[in-house]
C-alpha cells in the first residue's frame, strides 16, 4: 500500500480507530482522515454520501460502532441493533458507490453462536443460535460481515471483515455501568486499594471464560489487513488463549495491589461461557499477537493512574 494513500478511519478517537491511526502513523502513512460523532453522525446517510463525495478517501477502516460490556449490550438491545447497522450500512454502501477499493468492517466475536464448538472457527457462523445478551449486537455485526461479503461476491472489491475477541488497552472505556470487564476490573480494584482495601464486588459467577487482545496488538492486525491482499472474506483476530474471569479477577488484583476480598453478585448475567477463537486463518496469513496478558494489563494500569482525571466514561 502507497503511504500516501487516503485512508479514512471512522472511529478514529475510540479505542480501537486511535490505536489504528497511531499504528499507521509510526508506519509513515501520511493522508489518514477521521471525523469525530460530532463532526460526521455516521447515522445520517445524507451526510456520509456528502463526506465521501468530497473526501474520496481510496481505503475505509470502519472502527466506529456503538460498542459496551455485558449489561449495556443486555439493557440497550435497540441502539446497539440500530446504531450499529445505521453506522455500518451508510459507510459500506457508501465506500461502494465512492469506488473505494479496500473496506475493513470490525465485527465481534459474539457473531458466532453461544454453545459453536470451541475454539470458534469462521465457518460456524450462522449455525445455531446467539447468546441473548448481545444477540442484537451480533445481528448488526453480522449483517456487516455479509454487507462485505457481497460486495466481495458481486463486485469483485477486497472488503473484508476483521472478528476481534475482546479487546483492552488504552483509551477504553472506564465507565461501572458501560464497560467491557476488564476495564472495569481495573478501575474496581484501584478504587478498592484507596479505600482501605474494601471488598470488590464483580459480576456473574466468574466461571465463563474470555479470550482479551491488547488493542495496539488489533491495531497491528488491522495494518496487516490493509498491506495484504487476504483470500477470504472473514478472519478471527485474537490471541487463541482465554481464562476465565476469576482468573483475570486474581490477575488484576495482583497488578493492582488490591487485598481485600470479591463478591461475585449473581443477579448479574455471565455471558456466553466460552468464546475461544481459533485464530489459525490468520496465522497462516502471517499475523500473530504479541502482547502478553500480564503486560498488556500493567500497561493499561499505568496508563489508567497516567490518565485518571480524562478517563473515558461512555454513556448511553
Ligand atoms: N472494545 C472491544 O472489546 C471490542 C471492540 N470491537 C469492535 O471494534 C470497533 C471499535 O470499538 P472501540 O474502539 O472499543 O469502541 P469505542 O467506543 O472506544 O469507539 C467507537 C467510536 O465510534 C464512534 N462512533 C460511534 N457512534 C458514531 C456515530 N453515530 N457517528 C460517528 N462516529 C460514531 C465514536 O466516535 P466519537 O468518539 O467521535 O463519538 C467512537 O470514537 C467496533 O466496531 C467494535 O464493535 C470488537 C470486539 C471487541
Ligand atoms: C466484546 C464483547 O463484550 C460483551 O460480551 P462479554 O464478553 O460478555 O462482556 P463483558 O466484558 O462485559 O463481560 C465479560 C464477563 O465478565 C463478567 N464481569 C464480572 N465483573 C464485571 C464487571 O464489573 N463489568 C463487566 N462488564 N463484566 C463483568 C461478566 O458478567 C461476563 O461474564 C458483549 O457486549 C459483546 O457484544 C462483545 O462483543
Amino acid at each position: 500500500m502507497n503511504k500516501s494513500t487516503k485512508i479514512y478511519i471512522a472511529g478514529h478517537r475510540g479505542m480501537v480507530g486511535s490505536a489504528i491511526w497511531r499504528a499507521l502513523e509510526s508506519k509513515g502513512y501520511t493522508n489518514l482522515l477521521g471525523k469525530s460523532s460530532k463532526e460526521l453522525d455516521l447515522k445520517n446517510q445524507n451526510k456520509v454520501n456528502e463526506f465521501f463525495d468530497s473526501e474520496k478517501p481510496d481505503v475505509v477502516i470502519d472502527a466506529a460502532a456503538r460498542v459496551g460490556g455485558i449489561l449495556a449490550n443486555n439493557d440497550y438491545p435497540y441502539q446497539f441493533l440500530m446504531e450499529n447497522m445505521q453506522i455500518q450500512n451508510n459507510l459500506i454502501d457508501a465506500s461502494l458507490k465512492a469506488d473505494v477499493q479496500k473496506f475493513i468492517f470490525l465485527g465481534s466475536s459474539c457473531i458466532y453462536p453461544k454453545f459453536a464448538p470451541q475454539p470458534l472457527k469462521e465457518d460456524c457462523l450462522l449455525t445455531s443460535s446467539l447468546e441473548p445478551t448481545n444477540e442484537w449486537y451480533a445481528l448488526a455485526k453480522i449483517t456487516g460481515v455479509k454487507a462485505c461479503e457481497a460486495i466481495r461476491k458481486q463486485f469483485g472489491k477486497d472488503y473484508i471483515s476483521l472478528m476481534p475477541t475482546n479487546l483492552y488497552g488504552s483509551f477504553d472505556n472506564f465507565d461501572l455501568n458501560t464497560s467491557h470487564v476488564l476495564p472495569a476490573m481495573i478501575r474496581k480494584f484501584h478504587e478498592a486499594k484507596n479505600n482501605g482495601n474494601s471488598p470488590v464486588t464483580l459480576w456473574g459467577s466468574g466461571t465463563p471464560m474470555r479470550e482479551f487482545l491488547h488493542v495496539e496488538d488489533m491495531a497491528e492486525a488491522v495494518v496487516f489487513a490493509l498491506e495484504n491482499e487476504f483470500k477470504d472474506n472473514l478472519y478471527n483476530v485474537g490471541t487463541g488463549v482465554d481464562l476465565t474471569i476469576k482468573e483475570l479477577a486474581e490477575l488484576i488484583q495482583k497488578i493492582v495491589g488490591h487485598q481485600g476480598d470479591i463478591i461475585w453478585d449473581s443477579s448479574k448475567p455471565d455471558g456466553t461461557p466460552r468464546k475461544l477463537m481459533d485464530v489459525s486463518k490468520m496465522t497462516q496469513a502471517g499475523w500473530k499477537a504479541k502482547i502478553g496478558l500480564e503486560e498488556g494489563i500493567q500497561s493499561t494500569y499505568q496508563w489508567f493512574l497516567d490518565n485518571q482525571d480524562s478517563i473515558k466514561e461512555v454513556k448511553i
